[in-house]
């Protein structure tokens, strides 16, 4: 009788490296801490120390409890899908959502009610502020776009996730970054780059957990068993290669000190104010619109169970968009030191940005062809179809607004607030619950707990965007026909401070609306963690692989 002798259990190469290069960097990370300039950094480098640790602990636990043979790649034919990075960023996502619509919610009402500020400097608006934006754009919205195409790039190749610990350490790599990020604001460590505060430290840590994300997908593409590439890859590769761009493009700066958080960045005044805003506008454009527009190209589609409404044209709006977004960033500079030639050549970009928007959500929209019954059963496709209308919304606004003579008006304004609200709150948060609503189920294999707490979170979180955008339309036009109003005499109308009080009402409205939103989200978190308690369904659901093929 023939008898197979056990695999004898031996470390990869993969696991020996990393804990190599872990063990070195908790090593410089404490050397650094003991000599660091700054509280805050010693900190820091002490967190880079402790989670080195971590990771070479994890990672001998993890080969200890493991099988000697790797994953299989197919079990019975089929493949054999890695969904544990997904479930960790799915739930990470709600986390982060509700830390960010929190702290967004306390800065609604420290605008409305100063005295909140409660004179601390951790509690200030200034280090809120970026505290708010990274949490709700890099946290929540990082890790959406993290869970979603790491199980798009899976089901759409028909293909296990390329790498063992490499999935892994993107995700818990990413996490770590913003951790970083976030408690450096409230410790008042910041470049002062809007949407770019991170020191330099960090970024490097960034750069090195989005490049493994990117050989991660390019080498699960590369072992596809379905010869097409479906288009939502081509815009998450977009928003990945992209994003990798513009981070190293608005970080080149020299750090002061291997000791000191403090870095100078190389350029001065205007130049740097232009590669800023080339890297925040695109930073919408790609983060925020194309990712994003990766998850409406697979989550529609599969909801309503039909095809894309045209495929061609989902190919012409994504080579436009991304040809048309790195144009468009001067638009946040009118009127300023930048010459007036590239001023123009923004505002003219960016009216033409429109088109290839409004492809994108017409592309959405129409998939519901035939199906339009859908919307009214389904309270997580209507989620899903309404921010699809606010993605047109607030990119018919946006080249509104980018037109000198509005911008005259506009800029500096509330109607900036209520313009990015309505893309955030509308387009990004609505189309990211709405995937994760179809998402979290699935790789979990259970049953959503209940489609009417779908509902009225829908409903509710429906009316505080309402609330919120409307309020800060108001607010803006308000306060800027009060700047640019001048008596007869030729002096300005108002002061500043009177112009700030008369936003009192506005600002609680806007409070309310963004609770609401909360309230909405929170509902979410009751349901999806109902879902997860409930046992796990017996067969594995969703087997088709893609979505409908193309024409
Ligand atoms: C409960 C929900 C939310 C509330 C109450 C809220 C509130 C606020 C407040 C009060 C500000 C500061 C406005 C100012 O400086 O005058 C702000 C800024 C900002 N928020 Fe939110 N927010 C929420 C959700 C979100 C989400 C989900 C996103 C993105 C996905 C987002 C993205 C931003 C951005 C990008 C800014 C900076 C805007 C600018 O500088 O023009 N917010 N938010
Ligand atoms: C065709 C598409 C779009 C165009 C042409 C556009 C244009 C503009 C313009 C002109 C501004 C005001 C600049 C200023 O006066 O300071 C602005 C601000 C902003 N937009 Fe858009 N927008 C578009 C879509 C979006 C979408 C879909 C989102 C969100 C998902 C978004 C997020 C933002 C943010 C965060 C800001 C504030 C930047 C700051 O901090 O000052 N935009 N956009
Ligand atoms: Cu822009």
């Amino acid at each position: 009788m023939e008898r197979t002798l056990p695999i004898p259990k031996q470390m990869t190469f993969g696991e020996i490296s990393l804990s190599a290069v872990f063990v070195a960097l908790a090593i410089a990370s404490a050397f650094i801490a003991v000599k660091a300039y700054t509280p805050a950094y010693a900190f820091h480098a002490a967190l880079f120390a402790v989670g080195s640790l971590g990771a070479v602990v994890a990672i001998v636990l993890r080969f200890r409890a493991r099988d000697a043979a790797p994953p299989p790649l197919l079990i019975n034919g089929r493949p054999n899908y890695n969904y544990g990075p997904i479930k960790f960023t799915s739930i990470a996502a709600l986390f982060w959502g509700v830390a960010g619509f929190l702290v967004g919610l306390y800065l609604a009402l420290e605008l409305a009610y100063p005295a909140l500020n409660l004179d601390l400097p951790w509690t200030n608006f200034g280090r809120l502020r970026p505290l708010h934006t990274s949490a709700v754009i890099f946290a929540f919205g990082g890790n959406v776009l993290l869970a979603t195409s790491f199980y798009i790039m899976q089901r759409t190749s028909r293909a296990r996730i390329a790498g063992d610990l490499a999935p892994w350490f993107v995700v818990l790599g990413y996490n770590f970054f913003i951790l970083i990020a976030g408690t450096g604001y409230l410790l008042g460590v910041t470049r002062g780059h809007e949407y770019a505060e991170p020191e330099w430290y960090a970024i490097l840590w960034l750069v090195v957990v989005w490049v493994v994300y990117l050989l991660v997908y390019l080498f699960t593409l590369a072992r596809r068993a379905e010869p097409h590439i479906y288009v939502a890859n081509w815009f998450f590769l977009a928003f990945i290669v992209t994003v990798a761009v513009l981070v190293l493009g608005n970080n080149v700066e020299i750090p002061i000190s291997v000791f000191s958080p403090k870095s100078v960045i190389v350029w001065a005044g205007v130049q740097d104010a232009m590669i800023q805003w080339w890297y925040g506008h695109n930073a919408v454009g790609f983060f925020l619109t194309a990712g994003f527009l990766g998850i409406m190209y697979y989550f529609i589609p599969k909801r309503t169970d039909r095809p894309i409404y045209s495929y061609r044209l989902s190919i012409v709006h994504f080579w436009a968009l991304i040809f048309l977004y790195i144009w468009a960033g001067p638009h946040h500079l009118h009127y300023t030191a930048l010459p007036d030639w590239a001023q123009t050549l923004g505002m003219v970009f960016s009216v033409v940005l429109w088109m290839p928007s409004w492809g994108g959500m017409i592309n959405g929209v129409m998939t519901l062809s035939g199906a339009w019954d859908k919307l009214r059963t389904d309270p997580v496709l209507r989620m899903l179809v309404v921010s699809v209308a606010f993605y047109g919304m607030s990119t018919f606004e946006g080249p509104l607004m980018s037109v000198k003579a509005v911008n005259s008006l506009s800029h500096y304004t509330d109607w900036g607030i209520g313009h990015v609200h309505s893309g955030s709150l509308g387009w990004v948060a609505f189309v990211s619950f709405g995937a994760l609503y179809c998402l979290i189920p699935w790789v979990f294999n259970k049953r959503l707990y209940s489609l009417k707490l779908v509902n009225w979170h829908f409903w509710i979180s429906t009316i505080g965007i309402v609330f919120y955008i409307s309020s800060m339309w108001v607010a803006g036009i308000m306060q800027g026909l009060m700047w640019r109003a001048y008596t007869p005499q030729g002096f300005l109308e108002y002061s500043f401070v009177e112009t700030t009080e008369a936003l009192h009402p506005e600002y609680v409205i806007r409070a309310i609306g963004g609770g609401l939103f909360l309230i909405g989200a929170l509902i979410m978190v009751y349901n999806i963690w109902r879902t997860l308690a409930s046992p796990a369904l017996e067969s594995a659901q969703d087997v088709a692989a893609s979505p409908l093929p193309a024409e």
